[in-house]
C-alpha cells in the first residue's frame, strides 16, 4: 500500500507507510493480550506484542526482536492473521502474524503493565486498541472455544 502527499514543488511524492507488526503467540488455543502503559491515551488498552519495523529489517526479524525485547521470549513466527489494517490515515499500517512460543520459554511483561491468556470466548474481556478489532475476529476460529 503507498500513500501520496505534495511535495516543495508541488510535485506527488509517493512513500510507504510504516509498518507496525504483531505477535499473535498462541500456546494451548489462548492468544497471549498485552497492556499497553503508554501513551497515556492508550495506556492500558490491549495489543498483540509487536512495534515498528525498522529500515532493512524484515517483518519476521521484527518481530522476533520485538518479542525478545518487551517479552524476553524466542519465537516461532508462522501465518498472516487477518488483513493489513491501516492506521494513523493510512501513515501506517499495522500486520499480524500467528506465533509460538520455543524452548518453554515463559513471557515476562517487561514493557506492559499487564498480560492475560485468552482463550476464544475470553476475546472480548479486553478492551483491544481500535486497529485490532478486525484482526480478533480472525483469531478466533485459530482458538480454543471454551475456557
Ligand atoms: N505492537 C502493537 N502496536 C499496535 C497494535 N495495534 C495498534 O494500533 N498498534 C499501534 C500502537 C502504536 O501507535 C503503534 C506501535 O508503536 P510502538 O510505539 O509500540 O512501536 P515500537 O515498539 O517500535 O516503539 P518506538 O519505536 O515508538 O519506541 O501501533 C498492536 O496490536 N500491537
Amino acid at each position: 500500500m503507498r500513500t501520496e502527499r505534495i511535495s516543495a514543488s508541488g510535485q506527488p511524492e509517493r512513500r510507504s507507510p510504516k509498518v507496525v507488526v504483531g505477535a499473535a503467540i498462541i500456546h494451548d488455543g489462548r492468544v497471549l493480550a498485552c497492556a499497553r502503559t503508554a501513551p497515556p491515551e492508550v495506556a492500558g488498552m490491549w495489543e498483540f506484542p509487536g512495534g515498528k519495523v525498522e529500515p532493512g529489517e524484515s517483518e519476521t526479524a521484527a518481530l522476533v526482536r520485538e518479542c525478545a525485547e518487551e517479552l524476553a521470549v524466542r519465537v516461532e513466527i508462522g501465518d498472516r492473521v487477518g488483513r493489513n489494517v491501516r492506521m494513523a490515515h493510512g501513515r501506517s499500517v499495522l500486520k499480524v502474524y500467528a506465533a509460538r512460543l520455543l524452548y518453554g520459554d515463559e513471557p515476562k511483561a517487561l514493557e506492559h503493565s499487564a498480560m492475560r491468556w485468552l482463550s476464544a470466548a475470553e476475546l472480548d474481556t479486553v478492551t483491544w486498541l481500535p486497529a485490532d478489532a478486525p484482526i480478533v475476529e480472525a483469531l478466533r476460529p485459530l482458538l480454543a472455544t471454551g475456557r
